[in-house]
């Protein structure tokens, strides 16, 4: 099986970097519906360029490549110990590559381990079975989807639906509600996968199962056929649309598998993915490790060239009509107040990353440079080093910012930061120091991890290395890099008003459907 490290490290890299064709497909789609000069439409544009320029690259579609998670099922008699020790050196080299962002941290400590190994990572699940070939599936799944996963304990009382008795109409408001609750944080438009049944462990097994399903298969059980059909057609009316900023798709799938329970538990799991859904698979030949043929690879496979074209004429019909302002920090509190909701910015020059082990240390520290009127990006980029020891960025799309909620208006005031760039938005705590303090909150797309490297024209150094490198505070210097103003500093949400709309919304589906 001399060929099996290969073709493992193979799997990771076309994983990474190239977005299986179904899920293309779905993304086409969901472009087909949305009217040019939206938002939606406008992220969605950006999103395509990303997947196209990730596979052109051979570079992470996202920044972030997820906790690797391998199913593999192996006829009797293979050596599960060999393909382990594949996948293991497999993961190294892909990460020193950069085809993966070194990913795994100690829980207690917040050490980085460097090459995405350590108790418990990568994840790696054997089966034996009957067939003459290996079959292994691999799913890089990101953090800020994973976050949003979600499992409810029927019966019980959700927002916006009331009572979720233990039937089927309840598991039907258990799905409707885990759209809802992602809003755009986990990078909608999402794909989840639904578990019902099973204990706590088992039930979100069975959810991420279903994740390795193919987005236009039929589900063979009636009832979850028409439940999967429902939840299609009733989500994707809650307008949460694409990164949570109104629109027309807001699921790109759901895939809903049963297994038993006991009598006293009845769990509906949801595992959420976000749109960058990245799973693939291979057939080995268990003698050499060959691959013998890829998984998710039937029918078209749309590159997003014609789409890019046909949007860039679309946008210059309409850029007339949306405000285009240019920032470059250091920036003044009267430039800030003139920041509107809406409006789209264009950065050049300096800015900053800064995620969750930076926020928590600039509480009781102080920064390593001026930040006075500085942007931080929540970012934690995939970085190469050269030889002569410089930098440079392989992938860079933003982070979920609520994670930095507790934080991020003190550290706004006590260092004179003008403006934080993240995606999925912030709450009333930020938002109420944006107001006070003179600050504004930028949403750019979530993923879309190379379009944002192409606009970071230069590292100029790094700070606080010691937290590694997703978690440093990288100083960049950027050029058009392109955000949409989502909350500023008169009051305004975006993300708050979509909420509360997607929440009236959903109470509509409060009557039974399935009886
Ligand atoms: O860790 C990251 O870079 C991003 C994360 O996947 C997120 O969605 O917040
Ligand atoms: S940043 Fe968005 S696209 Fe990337 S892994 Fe996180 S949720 Fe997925």
């Amino acid at each position: 099986m001399e060929k099996l490290k290969e073709s493992m490290y193979q799997l990771i890299v076309e994983t990474s970097t190239n977005l299986p064709k179904d899920v293309r497909r779905a993304i086409a789609k969901a472009k087909a519906q949305e009217n040019a000069g939206t938002r939606a439409a406008m992220s969605l544009d950006t999103i395509s360029e990303n997947i196209l320029k990730a596979d052109e690259n051979v570079s992470p579609i996202c920044q972030d490549t997820g906790l690797p998670t391998f199913k593999i099922k192996t006829p009797v008699g293979v050596n599960q110990l060999k393909i382990k020790e594949a996948i293991i050196e497999a993961i190294k080299e892909a990460t020193a590559d950069t085809k993966l962002r070194p990913n795994s941290v100690d829980s207690l400590t917040g050490a980085n381990s460097g090459d995405n190994l350590g108790p418990g990572t990568p994840v790696i699940k054997f089966e034996q079975w009957e067939e003459d070939y290996i079959d292994a599936r691999l799913i890089l799944k990101g953090g800020g989807c994973e976050n949003k996963n979600i499992q409810y304990s029927l019966p019980t009382e959700l927002e916006g639906l009331g009572r979720a008795g233990r039937d089927l109409d309840g598991i039907r408001k258990c799905v409707m509600h885990s759209v809802y609750q992602a809003q755009g944080q986990g990078c909608s438009a999402g794909v989840i996968g639904v578990g019902i049944g099973g204990d706590r462990t088992s039930g979100y097994e069975l959810a991420k199962e279903q994740l390795f399903r193919t987005l236009e298969d039929t589900n063979p059980n009636e009832d979850l056929r028409k439940l999967e059909e429902y939840v299609m057609d009733n989500a994707n009316t809650l307008g949460i649309g694409t990164m949570g900023f109104g629109g027309e798709t807001t699921l790109l799938g759901c895939k809903i598998g049963v297994m038993n329970r006991i009598p006293a538990s009845f769990f509906v799991s949801v595992a959420y993915n976000c749109w960058a859904y990245r799973r693939l698979g291979i057939k080995l030949d268990p003698n050499t490790g060959d691959i013998m043929d890829w998984m998710y690879q039937e029918g078209e496979k749309i590159d997003f060239k014609q789409e890019m074209e046909k949007a860039a004429a679309s946008l210059d019909e309409v850029t007339d009509e949306v405000r285009e302002v240019v920032l470059e920090a250091p920036i003044t509190e009267e430039k800030i107040r003139e920041l509107h909701v809406g409006d789209v910015v264009r950065i050049n020059g300096t800015m900053h990353t800064g995620r969750d082990a930076i926020h928590k240390h600039l509480m009781s520290n102080d920064a390593p440079i001026d930040l006075n009127g500085q942007i931080i990006y929540h970012c934690g980029p995939v970085m190469m080093k050269d030889a002569n020891g410089e930098y440079h960025v392989k992938a860079a799309g933003p982070t979920t910012s609520i994670r930095e909620e507790p934080y991020q208006g003190d550290i706004m005031k006590k260092f004179g930061i003008r403006a934080v760039i993240g995606k999925g938005g912030m709450g009333p705590k930020t938002l109420k120091a944006l107001e006070e303090h003179g600050g504004v909150y930028l949403n750019a797309i979530g993923g879309a991890a190379q379009y944002y490297a192409e606009c970071i024209k230069k590292v100029d150094g790094v700070d606080l290395m010691e937290f590694g490198i997703p978690e440093a505070m990288w100083h960049l210097q950027v050029e058009g890099f392109t955000a949409v103003v989502t909350m500023d500093s008169h009051g305004n949400s975006l993300h708050r008003d979509v909420e509360k709309s997607s929440l009236e919304k959903l109470s509509q589906f409060k009557d039974p459907v399935f009886k």
